[in-house]
């Protein structure tokens, strides 16, 4: 049996974004990572724009004592004003219209006047180049924009959209096959037998996946066979799945097959359980480029060996961030010693008014409650032979998802 931190090296430690990659528009782009850099294919803004709605004049034209200056034409955004301002003159202009040739300044127009024959009169003195955005201010053409291996948030679609791409190259989400195992398990809606239960991992895992930046194969639910669950893994190594996950029978009993399934196939492995709790009963390795992980069936064990392990492998294999994110908090309630396993308390966080983020563990950590796996929301870390520890003292947590 290996630590959390062995196993974690161990798994990740040789794991590479996968090298596939594809075209998606910009409104599939959010959360996506980049496969290439993307350079501007044009400048923004194309021109010296004004920032406020007002007048383009001469900066010389608007200094005390004011004199009324001639207003000849008129620049809105989208319709320039062709001419050319001249001393003594101005141009009506809106936020985001082109600033006419020879202006080289804007006069708000809450500091100007208009007199009954038109003629525009300064209030307030202006600048040289005030509230005028220079062309190119935002980027120029042929600057590189977003840099490849960019996990892409709104803002970076934004600023690709402008730059002009209607599409983007991104790495092809990591392909994760998804197998719960046991005679026992019927799908939610099955009519649920005599000592049979409704199998509910997969869906929880299916979904840690995807919110890794996944796509899951669901291969559903094979008996207790190893002929089947091997054949389940040839078809995901025929694939080309970037990672085969199996639910249950990873623990000791006779019907527990991952273990032989895992020798017969002859997968290279990176551990076969690890000293945590819950989730003891985790298995990792590979066949070729192909991870496995085999997940133990308890559904709170299930749950958590996936959002330690698998998620930031998956996350690794999509090109994002991978390291799992901890966080310090501080403990609400006394904890007592730890035993040899590191332990992972299902827990409710609460962000104080002062800002101080309090942990309380929930009462019943039994590895089989998923009622009180699904109402936490991070999970306290307690070391190996962790003493005992009372509330207000610091402590980490792992965010769920
Ligand atoms: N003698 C020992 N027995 C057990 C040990 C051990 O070290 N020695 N470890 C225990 C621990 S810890 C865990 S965790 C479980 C994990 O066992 P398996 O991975 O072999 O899981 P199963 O036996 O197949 O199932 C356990 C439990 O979970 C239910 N299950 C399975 N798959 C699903 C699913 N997809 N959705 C919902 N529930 C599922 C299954 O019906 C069982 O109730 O082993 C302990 N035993
Ligand atoms: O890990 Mo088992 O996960 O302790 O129930």
């Amino acid at each position: 049996m290996i630590s959390v931190e062995d196993a974690y090296q161990r798994l990740l430690g040789a794991a590479e974004p996968v090298r596939r990659t594809e075209s998606v528009s910009l409104r599939e782009a959010a959360g996506r990572v980049l496969a290439e850099d993307v350079l501007a294919k044009r400048t923004q803004p194309g021109f010296d724009a004004s920032a406020m709605d007002g007048y383009a004049l001469r900066a010389e034209d608007a200094q005390a004592p004011f004199r009324p200056l001639r207003v000849i034409g008129e620049s809105a955004a989208g319709r320039a004003f062709e001419g050319r301002v001249e001393p003594g003159e101005a141009v009506r202009i809106f936020t985001g219209a082109p600033v006419p040739e020879g202006a080289d300044a804007i006069l708000i127009q809450e500091d100007a006047e208009r007199s009954e024959d038109g003629a525009l009169v300064p209030k307030e003195e202006v600048s040289t180049g005030q509230h005028i955005r220079s062309a190119g201010v935002d980027f120029s053409a042929g600057s590189i924009l977003l840099g490849q291996g960019t996990l892409l948030s709104s803002g970076a679609v934004a600023l690709a959209a402008s730059g002009g791409h209607p599409h983007l190259t991104v790495l092809a989400r990591p392909k994760v096959a998804v197998l719960a195992t046991g005679d026992e398990l019927v799908s939610p809606g099955e009519p649920v037998g005599p000592s049979q239960i409704v199998a509910s991992n997969s869906y929880g895992v299916a979904a840690l996946v995807e919110a890794c930046g996944g796509s899951v194969v669901d291969c559903g639910i094979a008996p207790d066979r190893e002929d089947e669950i091997a054949a389940h893994l040839d078809r995901a190594l025929s694939d080309g799945c970037d990672c085969f996950v199996t639910i249950g029978g990873a623990s000791v009993g006779d019907h527990d097959l991952i273990g032989k399934v895992f020798e017969a196939k002859k997968v290279e492995i990176a551990f076969l359980k690890v000293a945590m709790r819950p989730g003891k009963p985790l298995m990792a390795g590979r066949i070729g480029d192909m991870r496995l992980v085999g997940l133990p069936g308890n559904p709170a064990s299930s749950m958590v060996a996936a959002t330690l392990f698998l998620a930031p492998l998956v996350r690794r294999l999509a090109g994002r961030p991978d390291a799992l994110l901890t966080r310090a908090a501080i403990l609400g309630s006394d904890v007592p010693e730890n035993g040899t396993r590191a332990d992972f308390m299902r827990s409710k966080t609460e962000l104080r008014a002062d800002g101080t983020l309090i942990v309380m563990p929930l009462p019943r950590q039994d590895s089989s409650l998923l009622s009180i796996y699904a109402a936490a929301d991070a999970l306290l870390m307690r070391p190996p032979h962790a003493p005992a520890a009372r509330a207000g003292e610091a402590c980490h947590i792992v965010d769920l998802v």
